[in-house]
């Protein structure tokens, strides 16, 4: 089961997911002018991201849209960028947030957990319903080792506007969507205890964190929000179980590591390790 295989590499190698959030603006200068497009020297910056880093971190997130923004050539760089970590013997997670009716929603599962775009876990919004947004990707969880991670509690500030709103029983939505999630997680438990049915919980507001942990304890966490966006590694403690059970993002404080260095620009894959080893020691040391 993927969960098992997550869980696996978390103990070997820490809590972090490094967020290809790949924007050409990021990439060196010098290393961007050697390729003849945009989208080649975005997947040859991945390659080296990734040949510096899958020992010391779990998986690997790619965000799609960075792929999308530069059309077919993108979507080749996306391809080329999940077909990378699979050849490493790493885990990708398809940041790709769909939701949509059933129908519809049977395709982007077929999409993104086959052909082409193949990666081992998407992330999806459950707010179109269970049954039309998450069932069609289940087969798969089932049949093909595949795992889902599902919104609950948003990292960002607007992660208010609709996920508190509280029902007549002082319950916020998060929690609601967090409970029928782990409903479908204890449908699909692995071997370690957690399933490959996920949710994505921000780090950024940890007061309801153990509470939330506490009535979704199946379920494998995403928690992005980890350097750029402020959350901390004490927080992200809190939501682990015997040291596990989560993997955490962090997308351009490891891609962008090198601008804190000198002359950094010249060897950013090795800055992103450092700041990859920096980010796990943190995670451990909170523990
Ligand atoms: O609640 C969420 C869900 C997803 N994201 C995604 O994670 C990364 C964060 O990037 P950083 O540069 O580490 O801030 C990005 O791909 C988001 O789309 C999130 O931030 N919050």
């Amino acid at each position: 089961m993927i969960a098992d295989r997550l869980f696996k590499l978390v103990e070997e190698k820490g809590h972090v997911c490094v967020g290809l959030d790949t924007d050409y603006s990021y990439l060196p200068k010098n290393f961007a002018d050697k390729f003849e497009s945009k989208a080649v020297a975005i997947y040859n910056f991945n390659k080296e991201i990734i040949d510096a880093t899958y020992d010391v971190v779990s998986c690997y997130k790619v965000q799609i849209a960075y792929y999308e923004a530069l059309g077919i050539e993108g979507m080749k760089a996306y391809s080329d960028t999940l077909k990378y970590i699979k050849q490493k013997g790493m885990i990708s997670i398809a940041d790709i947030k769909r939701g949509d009716i059933s129908k519809t929603a049977e395709m982007y599962a077929m999409g993104h957990f086959t052909g082409d775009f193949e990666a081992d876990f998407v992330t999806l919004n459950a707010y179109m319903g269970i049954n039309d947004s998450l069932e069609p990707f289940l087969k798969y969880v089932k049949e093909n080792d595949k795992g889902i991670f599902a919104l609950v509690r948003t990292s960002n500030k607007g992660a208010k506007d609709f996920q508190y709103i509280r029902d007549e029983d002082g319950v916020p939505l998060y929690e609601t969507v967090g409970e029928r999630i782990q409903l479908l997680a204890e449908e699909n438990v692995g071997k370690c205890g957690f399933s490959s049915i996920g949710a994505v919980v921000g780090a950024t507001n940890n007061e309801e964190g153990l509470a939330l942990r506490n009535k979704m304890k199946s379920v494998f966490l995403l928690i992005p929000g980890y350097g750029a966006q402020g959350g901390k590694a004490e927080d992200i403690a809190t939501y682990l179980i015997c040291g596990n059970g989560a993997v955490v993002n962090s997308s351009r404080g490891i891609l962008l590591a090198y601008k804190n260095e000198e002359n950094g620009e010249h060897d950013f894959a090795m800055c992103a390790r450092r700041e990859a080893i920096r980010m796990r020691d943190d995670i451990r040391a909170h523990i």
